[in-house]
């Protein structure tokens, strides 16, 4: 069974795009199982110790609508013991004052049921403004940005992985 549960959302495609590129970063679907948040259960999430969450932000500092759909379901989950990373998708420049907004509501919300945060991502290469998921002054998670960088996006998601894996202990 896969070591790791990378639940995704997504409206228009990117996302679930991304969810595929890291888990052939991470070796492919032996160490990494996706599932899509809009189809979920949370019994899923118990097969995993180790989580990957993403979620774009929609409608101005929103949740994508299945993660919408999905946020009340996720206080039946134990997360405590688990290490849990995020990415999102977002757009820096047309919604600089809430770029990822969605990754920090999902990883305030999951650290507050015991989950422990690891894949910080530094902001160093980004411009925007304002955003809810900064944290001591760096991203709680891979912040990807398929609207205005995404020639960077296969080298950031490669960088980041090789982060997690120690991360994980894997
Ligand atoms: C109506 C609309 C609202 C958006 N709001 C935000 C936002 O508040 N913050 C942000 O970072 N990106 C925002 N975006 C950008 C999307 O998150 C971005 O295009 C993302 O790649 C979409 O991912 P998906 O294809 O997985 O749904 C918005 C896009 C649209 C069209």
């Amino acid at each position: 069974m896969a070591k790791i549960g990378l639940f995704w959302g997504t409206q228009t495609g990117n996302t679930q795009t991304i969810a595929e590129e890291i888990q052939k970063e991470f070796g492919g679907e032996e160490v990494v199982a996706l599932y899509d948040i809009a189809s979920a259960d949370p019994d899923d999430f118990a097969d995993y110790d180790f989580l990957i969450i993403g979620c774009p932000t929609w409608n101005v500092g929103e949740l994508q609508a299945d993660w919408d759909g999905f946020f009340d379901e996720l206080d039946a989950i134990e997360f405590t013991g688990k290490k849990v990373a995020y990415f999102g998708a977002g757009d820096q420049i047309g919604y600089a004052d809430n770029f990822q907004d969605a990754m920090g509501i999902l990883e305030e919300k999951i650290s507050e049921l015991g989950g422990q945060t690891v894949g910080m991502w530094s902001t160093d290469g980004y411009e925007h403004s304002e955003s809810k998921a900064l944290k001591n002054g760096k991203f709680v998670g891979l912040a990807l940005d398929e609207d205005n960088q995404s020639d960077l996006t296969s080298d950031r998601i490669t960088t980041w992985v090789a982060q997690l894996k120690p991360e994980f202990g894997l």
